[in-house]
């Protein structure tokens, strides 16, 4: 569907706001013949019947009238075209915000967050002047001329067929020159994305950058980008220039040819000065709103580039745990089962098949690491347990219900995540801990925190729980934020657990305190470690050793030790690299 239309129609309320519009601009027609008619009769009583100020008192207070129900109408106009924009941006950036949270971090991360941070904030913004400006100009075009041109006609109709004549030059030529505008906005909006997309590279590459030396590359790539932009935003403006040039001259080569007809037949006393004014009087207004269209054809060009974007966004399709066919209730309460898993990222010629016919079973109460060597496929796996994506192959079953059986969000009521590197967000220290439950009361939350070894940390600061966390407030520690995220999963209670090496890079106090919590979450709950190290895994009940994607082993570290060479290698070099 065209962008205009999907803007229009899928918006909701806009077909109230739209008949707003429609209604304020047929009466601005009017008030705008009425403005003319009123004109013309006093100018023809003053000076050619010349009548005094008493005779046309009355006419001058029907001006009056008219002139102030105009201004009347452009404040109602003003308040329908915000209205319209407020609620069509509001609208657009829920549903964006709703779609990028349901198609989940799998397909984020597949996309530059810059890129989708401008769609998201710019993007919606610059519907302003579609919604805003260019949507009430297309229905003040509509409506306007074609009410002065009834007037003309009813005055002369010799002028009306003129007019008519003359009327579809601007609208040809704001065609003839949109769709090179478009294309240009187009380019535009792109640039404008990749420049957002890589300022954000730089700001969380900052370490990198800086301890790599890339800052000048860095720079030198964004004032290139920045170069392109400059480049298209002028050509943009060229075009937009060029159109107003060829508009305005269009108008008033138009409006000079239908002068020249009046003055040619007033001067052969085939018309009277006051059809002659009063036609005259209203030709600017009849080319009023298309010259303004133009002009705001352009504005809104941004709009529609960006809502290209936008409903790409929203056109993207949602993976199928969201479908209606999820009707299962999710439980957990003895076992998780992999059944011939497969995976593969991309498809046709980018197709990356990671994960290769994964079976293994995880029971109550029991620890199982999966052990491999780096890229084996251990994070893809727990991403498809987290259901971020559906397998492409195999089963995931609890308690021998297929995961596809019922909603990801259902299912994640069950699951609690570590991460490597839990997020937290700018809000208060307890507003972090409760992310899993936004109701939690106070005390559950403290509880949590106690469990997680966070609790004492929290108390030793002035404002306790409520220290907001982010950008100019408290920054925690590694080890912090690993019992932060470790009290998150206290706090939810799930019957499985997610660990993803949570323990990285952490010194010998912080690790022992975040372990010490770890082995108390673990304790009564069916766990699923991700082992990128070794030493957090060698307790578990059961590991699983996985090899460019296949099971290659499954047992305890002693079991694997013994009939694993892939294992005892790991084992040797991760112990080397602890004595080094
Ligand atoms: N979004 C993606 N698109 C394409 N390939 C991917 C994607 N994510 C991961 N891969 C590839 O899948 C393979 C498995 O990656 P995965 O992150 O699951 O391994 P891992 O065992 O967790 O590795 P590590 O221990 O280093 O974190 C790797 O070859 C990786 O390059």
């Amino acid at each position: 569907m065209n962008i205009s239309k999907r803007l229009m129609s899928q918006v909701p309320h806009m077909r109230g706001y739209m008949l707003g519009m429609i209604a304020l601009a047929m009466l601005a027609g009017t008030f705008v013949v009425a403005q003319a008619f009123s004109i013309n009769q006093i100018i023809t009583a003053a000076f050619l019947a010349h009548q005094g100020l008493q005779q046309v008192a009355l006419l001058l207070l029907f001006l009056l009238l008219v002139i102030l129900g105009r201004a009347l109408l452009s404040w109602g106009n003003e308040v329908i075209n915000n209205r319209a924009s407020v609620q069509a941006k509001t609208y657009l950036r829920q549903r964006l915000l709703g779609q990028l949270l349901a198609l989940g971090p799998a397909y984020t991360r597949q996309e530059r967050s810059g890129e989708l941070a401008s769609t998201f904030v710019e993007g919606t913004e610059a519907l302003d002047a579609y919604f805003g400006q260019f949507l009430p100009q297309i229905f003040a075009t509509a409506c306007i001329p074609a009410i002065v041109l009834v007037a003309v006609f009813a005055t002369d109709v010799l002028s009306g067929v003129a007019l008519l004549l003359m009327a579809p030059v601007l609208p040809i030529l704001l065609a003839l020159i949109g769709k090179k505008a478009n294309a240009l906005n187009k380019q535009q909006w792109k640039q404008l994305s990749v420049l957002s997309a890589h300022f954000l590279d730089i700001m969380q590459g900052m370490v990198t950058l800086k301890q790599f030396g890339g800052s000048h590359a860095q720079r030198d790539t964004v004032k290139q980008v920045s170069e392109q932009f400059r480049k298209v935003t002028m050509k943009v403006l060229r075009v937009a220039f060029l159109s107003a040039f060829v508009m305005e001259m269009g108008a008033t080569i138009s409006m000079a040819v239908i002068a020249v007809e009046i003055g040619m037949r007033l001067l052969a006393g085939q018309m009277s000065f006051a059809t002659a004014f009063l036609v005259l009087l209203l030709m600017p207004e009849f080319y009023q709103p298309l010259r303004m269209l133009g002009t705001r054809f352009h504005a809104s060009m941004e709009s529609t580039a960006a809502a290209e974007r936008i409903f790409a966004i929203l056109d993207e399709p949602l993976p199928a745990s969201s479908g209606a066919a999820c009707a299962a209730t999710p439980a957990l309460r003895h076992e998780l089962r992999f059944e011939d898993v497969s995976y593969t990222y991309g498809s046709g010629a980018e197709e990356r098949p990671v994960l290769h016919n994964v079976t293994f079973t995880l029971k109550a109460g029991k620890k199982v690491a999966l052990v491999g060597p780096s890229g084996s496929g251990k994070s893809t796996l727990a991403a498809l347990l987290l259901r971020f994506m559906e397998p492409t192959g195999g089963t995931i079953l609890a308690d021998d219900v297929p995961l596809s059986q019922m909603t990801a969000q259902a299912w994640r009521e069950l699951v609690s995540w570590v991460p490597q590197r839990p997020y937290l967000f700018n809000t208060t220290l307890a507003e972090n801990i409760r992310l899993g439950r936004p109701d939690a009361p106070m005390d559950e939350v403290v509880a949590a925190a106690k469990r997680a070894r966070l609790h004492e940390f929290v108390q030793s600061l002035s404002q306790g729980y409520q220290t907001v966390i982010g950008e100019r407030g408290l920054s925690l520690s590694g080890g912090q934020i690993q019992r932060l995220s470790l009290a998150r999963a206290f706090l939810n209670n799930t019957p499985l657990l997610i660990l993803d090496e949570a323990t990285a890079n952490l010194d010998s106090v912080n690790e022992k305190e975040v372990l010490q919590a770890m082995e108390d979450l673990m304790r009564e709950r069916m766990t699923l470690i991700i082992a990128h190290r070794l030493h957090t895994v060698m307790q578990a009940d059961q590991l699983v050793l996985l090899d460019k994607g296949r099971v290659v082993g499954i047992g305890t570290h002693e079991e694997l030790l013994a009939k694993a060479g892939l294992y005892r290698q790991m084992v040797l070099a991760y112990q080397r690299k602890e004595v080094a």
